[in-house]
């Protein structure tokens, strides 16, 4: 493909945020929360992200960590199924966590 050979690491970012949007399967993390479903997650949330906004994110070379991971650990109680949802997503990409480091790095 071009874009592997214009943007490789775009390419790449982009190629994994797929891959976590296939594991996010009740789509709880796809766009940003929705302040009038949930009002006061801006509140806590300094530094809210989801999965449409990495993509774009990607597209501008201005690539976020994973760390946003731990929005959704500290607004959400143990017993919900958003929490549930960021442990799953978290442990399952950090099997792919190291090769982004390196990219990071290497950016
Ligand atoms: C109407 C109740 O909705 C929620 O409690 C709720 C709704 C959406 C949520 C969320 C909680 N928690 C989150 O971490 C982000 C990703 N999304």
């Amino acid at each position: 493909a071009t874009e592997l050979k214009i943007q490789p690491f775009a390419f790449l970012l982009r190629n994994t945020l797929d891959q976590l949007v296939e594991i996010d399967t009740n789509k709880i993390f796809c766009e940003p929360v929705d302040r009038d479903e949930v009002p006061d997650y801006y509140v806590h949330i300094e530094q809210p992200m989801d999965f449409t906004t990495m993509r774009e994110k990607i597209a501008e070379q201005k690539y976020r960590t994973m760390d946003d991971f731990q929005n959704c650990l500290s607004y959400n109680s143990k017993d919900t199924v958003f929490y549930r949802a960021g442990l799953k997503l978290r442990d399952q990409f950090s099997t792919v966590l190291p090769l982004h480091q390196c990219v990071s790095h290497y950016r």
